[in-house]
């Protein structure tokens, strides 16, 4: 219930941005934020994301991707989506650091509201998700791939994934952790989150943070091949199967939701937050110059 009733918010909030859809012989779909290329013969959809410059998942952006990905959910002849970044080199730069800095407490609710809304669509989802990592994906990034089904990243030493929070001067809620733990495992995880370490694919690879790793212009055929594997398991089986596994961990969520709200406002409004924001937002103009 709850869930339906946040999905019909954003679905309020999309109207409201008033962005045309844009069909192209009803294969592909797009707003201006992801693009969809879906076939339905095959019942697959490739959903790409295109937030310039690095794909950060800002609320115009959630609110976009939300609606395409309920547009797919709602037609049962789709089983399954690949995650894909329109721009190789980015998968996605994570929460969208402007949308946590310098606003006002009402402004961090909705947007933390959004990115829970987010993470519970796509971890409950029955569709079978296969992420093709084309690119560097911290944080927030990393969360996204790891709500998927299978993850296959592209074999290139410069990208980099894992949870990076503590490096901000920030903490990764109790559900991103919670997430994190059930893919590597709790020794790893406190290791990694404490330094907010990121990995390379080969790395990530040997801690299980991704499945595969395959040459970068392999990414989206190994990316079909595996998804034709998976679609192969009757649906009924391996839906029960996933919401088996989930379901406790979403629930703890979706259970104190409005709690883990407040908690976000309480802490990203707190000077000294706000503070290392600034710095780390420093860094990276810098790193430019
Ligand atoms: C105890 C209670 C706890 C309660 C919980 C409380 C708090 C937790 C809250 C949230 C969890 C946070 C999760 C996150 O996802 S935080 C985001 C983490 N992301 C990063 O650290 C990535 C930062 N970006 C980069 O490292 C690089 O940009 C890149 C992705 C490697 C790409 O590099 P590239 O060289 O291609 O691009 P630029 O660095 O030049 O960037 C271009 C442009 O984009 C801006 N930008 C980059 N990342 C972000 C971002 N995440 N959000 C917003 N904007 C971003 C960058 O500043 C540049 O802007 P400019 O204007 O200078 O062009």
């Amino acid at each position: 219930m709850a869930l339906a009733a946040a999905g019909r918010v954003l679905l309020q909030a999309g109207s409201r941005l008033g962005r045309r859809e844009v069909v192209d012989g009803a294969r592909r779909f797009a707003n201006k934020r992801v693009e969809v290329e879906a076939d339905e013969a095959a019942g697959i959809a490739v959903m790409k994301l295109k937030n310039p410059p690095v794909n950060s998942l800002s609320l115009e952006f959630l609110t976009e991707f939300l609606i395409s990905l309920e547009k797919l959910e709602n037609n049962k002849n789709f089983r399954g989506v690949i995650l894909t970044s329109e721009r190789p080199g980015v998968f996605s730069a994570g929460l969208d650091l402007m949308e946590m800095y310098g606003r006002n407490p009402a402004h961090y609710a909705e947007y933390w509201r959004a990115v829970q809304e987010l993470w519970l669509r796509l971890y409950l989802s029955n569709m079978i998700l296969v992420c093709a990592i084309n690119g560097t994906s911290p944080a927030g990034g990393c969360l996204m791939a790891l709500t998927c089904d299978h993850r296959i990243m592209a074999d290139n030493p410069k990208y980099t994934i894992g949870l990076n929070e503590s490096q901000l001067g920030i903490v990764a809620p109790f559900w991103f952790k919670d997430n994190f733990v059930n893919t590597v495992g709790y020794r790893t995880a406190e290791h990694a989150l404490q330094l907010g370490l990121l990995f390379p694919p080969a790395e990530a690879l040997k801690l299980g943070i991704v499945d595969e790793v395959v040459p970068e212009d392999q990414v989206h055929s190994k990316a079909q091949s595996v998804m034709a594997q998976w679609m192969a398991i009757p649906d009924h089986s391996r839906q029960l199967t996933k919401n088996m596994m989930r379901k406790a961990m979403a629930d703890n969520l979706i259970k104190q939701r409005e709690a883990d709200i407040q908690n976000f406002v309480s802490f990203i409004s707190r000077d000294s937050i706000q503070k290392s924001l600034h710095t780390y937002l420093e860094k990276l103009k810098q790193k430019k110059g």
